[in-house]
């Protein structure tokens, strides 16, 4: 009898295990799981990972039993584990799955090997990835990764023969010494991730490309198949194999949602980064405890601070959406990528701390703990690697363009349930502040944003930092461009793009390309392009200009793609072609005056991209007979004229600029929260960053509450009671009109003419 004993360490399934189905072709098989105190202790363990694995080990018997032989659990030093196995059961080979783990499970698998020579056992660790062992650099890496992802999945053993070896069953927190957990995580099995994976790729991954980043919509959008992976509950080669079926059928189907074929591409390209990012483990180990980039050693680790640390830790820095997503780890276990980066960056950059000690925190939060990715993405955030552009993100910008509505915000952080809408992402700018269960910022993010750019940059010039970056790239840079390139030349065909190949910062280390944070890792060429920017036609090229990085956005394209759908199936004012007027009327270096409403006339034939105005032919409406009447006592010879057709005050430098840019017919307000309001905001801080005097006009509550974007102290802001007749009694008398001319004459800028023709001309 040749007994053959499967080691299970992170691959608890039965499904494409190909330690199992050899074993099972050879003799009879022991399978095992053991319980290693050197991992249930380490600083990356926690409570929900015991809850999690124990889940996973339960349903593992019971599929290893239903073959013929239960899984056997013991609890102790792997060797001391195995020898008593191997003494017990008269024990022939061992089989395993080669492991990318932490330094403890590197060492043990050390220990492992040597015994098993010592005893001269054969064992046989097979990969179940695209990670490479013994790789000096990435040639042929992606090849590689490819391959074994086209290999069929290996069968599952009809049945197994086993050695009347008892299971011993799953121990409890107690007994192994762990404290207890009371998350709320998923369940651990093959059963959950086969149930993800199908959810994932049938109904919930439609939009994934544009919802994996907002907190709001991550949860659900993302596959979450990141703890099945980790525990191997699922192999990569399944996922692979499933999302490119998927992929295919999709394409070949006329009436599917073309949202998939993007979404499953982009998420194919995932698959590929959790091998590139585990590599660069398997390849340097010592990438866990120092940084990759050794010409940066020294750079963090005089400055460490444990009062900052803490408040990060428990979600106190004052800055919500680095709260509001501690707190929704801290309860959950997981966090999608984006939230994680920002923190990982809020804590590296922004308060300086160096990233080991973050670093372990977080690896023992993460239900998904794969050391791999983890350090690999600690030091990349960090600005460790120095290969990569610095990245630092500003958690304000984040919030905004992530949580516009608040939603995520509210949700984790109770205590700012009654800051208003307008001040939820900067509640110290709130009067109310003093009053709230919530700490002032911990740092001023723009400050300090800035002194770690100018130290990174610093410690980057130094020459040690170049040959360090060259060290880097050879080991650990992809080839996958440079592979694409000589395939296409043998073939005869020419570069597929125009444009230079992006070199990388080894080559311009300080790379100076500002971007909007991306989910894409950006590194050593493995990045599909940036969403490219949709850019409104017939803009002015100052504001195609100053809202680039807006068009660019995530948030943009949600928006965008939240209209298109809305126009399929209702009526939306104003038509498409003029939702942009106000800024295609009136260039942003033409900007004299900025007179902000709310949104669009929502009835039918009255919007037209300007605020308060009407296409001719329609009648007047309510708030703009107001603002004829006020303007009738306000200027001298004011005629107020028979249309509402504002086009010439637009023409003359007044930006009449809504905050919200469209509605659907009959419902006011509608399209509130949607993006819009982020992306007018922009506008104005556009506009106020212009250097000659702009005077704001803010009529009613809505419009005041922007107040706050006006900074500049060459600026005026005219403020009164909205001209709607619920508040007219307020606003007549206000002369806001004469206000204007002075202060525009004051600053040499000239008087707005505000008589309008008699008769509107389009
Ligand atoms: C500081 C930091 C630490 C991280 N630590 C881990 C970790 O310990 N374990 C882990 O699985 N992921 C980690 N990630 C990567 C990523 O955030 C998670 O994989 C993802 O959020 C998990 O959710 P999901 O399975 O729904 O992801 P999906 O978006 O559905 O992606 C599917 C799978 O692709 C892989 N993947 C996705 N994004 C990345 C990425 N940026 N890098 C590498 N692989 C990726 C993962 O295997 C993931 O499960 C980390 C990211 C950061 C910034």
């Amino acid at each position: 009898m040749s007994v053959q004993l499967v080691w299970f360490k992170k691959d608890l399934r039965v499904r494409d295990h190909a330690p199992l189905h050899h074993a099972a072709r050879r003799g009879p098989v022991l399978p095992v799981y053991i319980y290693e105190p050197e991992q249930l202790t380490h600083e990356e363990f926690a409570g929900h990972h015991l809850s999690y694995l124990n889940d996973c080990l339960n349903e593992l018997n019971l599929r290893l039993r239903a073959l013929g032989t239960p899984l056997v659990i013991r609890h102790g030093e792997a060797v001391a584990a195995l020898e008593e196995l191997r003494e017990e059961f008269g024990v022939a080979a061992v089989w395993a799955h080669e492991e990318t783990g932490n330094g403890v499970s590197y060492a043990r698998d050390r220990r492992v090997r040597a015994w098993a020579r010592a005893r001269g056992l054969p064992l046989t660790e097979l990969p179940q990835n695209g990670v490479i062992r013994r790789m000096t650099n990435r040639d042929g890496w992606a090849a590689t990764w490819e391959e074994r992802m086209a290999e069929p999945q290996t069968p599952v053993p009809e049945r197994l023969s086993g050695v009347g070896a008892e299971s011993g069953g799953v121990r409890s927190h107690a007994e192994l010494g762990v404290p207890a957990s009371d998350r709320r995580i998923p369940p651990g099995g093959q059963a959950e991730a086969h149930a993800l994976l199908d959810s994932f790729l049938t109904v919930r991954g439609v939009n994934y490309m544009r919802e994996m980043s907002s907190p709001v919509t991550a949860e659900e959008s993302c596959s979450r198949l990141s703890a099945p992976l980790a525990f191997g509950t699922i192999s990569l080669r399944e996922v692979v194999h499933a999302t490119r079926q998927r992929l295919a059928e999709v394409k070949g189907d006329p009436h599917a949602d073309p949202r998939w074929v993007r979404s499953l591409r982009s998420y194919e390209s995932r698959l590929h980064w959790h091998c590139h990012f585990m590599q660069r483990l398997e390849s340097e180990p010592q990438m866990e405890f120092r940084n990759l980039n050794r010409a940066l050693d020294g750079l963090r680790e005089p400055h460490w601070n444990q009062e900052h640390f803490d408040r990060w830790a428990h979600g106190q820095t004052g800055y919500p959406m680095i709260d509001a997503c501690m707190r929704m780890l801290r309860e959950t276990g997981w966090l999608n990528f984006r939230m994680r980066a920002l923190l990982v960056s809020f804590a590296t950059q922004h308060l300086w701390l160096h990233w080991r000690d973050p670093g372990l925190f977080l690896a023992r939060e993460w239900l998904d703990n794969e050391p791999g990715i983890h350090w690999s993405q600690m030091q990349m955030q960090s600005s460790t690697v120095g290969i990569n552009r610095v990245r630092i993100y500003s958690p304000t910008r984040q919030a905004r363009e992530q949580d516009s509505g608040g939603e995520f915000i509210r949700r984790w952080l109770p205590e700012l349930a009654d800051v208003p809408g307008d001040f939820l992402h900067t509640p110290w700018e709130w009067t109310g502040a003093g009053r709230l269960d919530y700490p002032p910022p911990i740092v001023n993010e723009q400050e300090a944003g800035r002194l770690a750019r100018a130290r990174i940059s610093a410690a980057r010039a130094a020459p040690a930092f170049e040959a360090e970056a060259r060290r880097l790239y050879e080991k650990h840079g992809s080839r996958k461009k440079a592979d694409r390139r000589a395939e296409r030349k043998a073939l005869g065909l020419p570069e597929t793009s125009a444009r230079p190949l992006r070199q990388t910062s080894a080559a311009h280390p300080a790379g100076k390309r500002r971007s909007p944070m991306s989910d894409q890792p950006d590194l050593f060429g493995l990045t599909p392009e940036p969403p490219k920017a949709i850019l409104p036609a017939g803009l002015p090229e100052s504001w195609q200009r100053a809202l680039e990085p807006e068009f660019a956005a995530p948030y943009f394209h949600d928006l965008k793609d939240f209209l298109v759908q809305e126009r399929r199936e209702q009526t939306i004012f104003p038509p498409a072609a003029d939702v942009f007027n106000a800024l295609r009327f009136t260039p942003l270096e033409d900007v004299r005056v900025l007179i902000l409403g709310q949104d669009p006339y929502h009835r039918p034939g009255q919007a037209h991209g300007l605020s308060f105005s009407v296409r001719p032919g329609v009648t007047v409406p309510p708030s703009l007979r107001n603002i004829y009447k006020e303007l009738v006592a306000d200027i001298p010879g004011f005629t107020p004229p028979r249309h509402g057709y504002l086009k010439p005050w637009a023409e003359q430098g007044i930006l009449l600029l809504n905050a919200v840019l469209t509605v659907r017919e009959g419902q006011a307000n509608s399209h509130a929260n949607k993006g819009w309001e982020h992306f007018t905001d922009a506008v104005i801080r556009a506009v106020n960053d212009r250097p000659e005097r702009v005077v704001f006009v803010l009529w009613g509550a809505y419009a005041r509450k922007k107040k706050k974007l006006i900074t500049g102290p060459q600026h005026v802001v005219i403020e009164s009671a909205h001209p709607s007749p619920l508040s007219e009694a307020k606003f007549f008398g206000s002369r806001p009109f004469s206000q204007v001319n002075a202060a525009l004459e004051e600053a040499g800028r000239g008087a707005i003419d505000w008589q309008l023709p008699m008769k509107a001309e389009e």
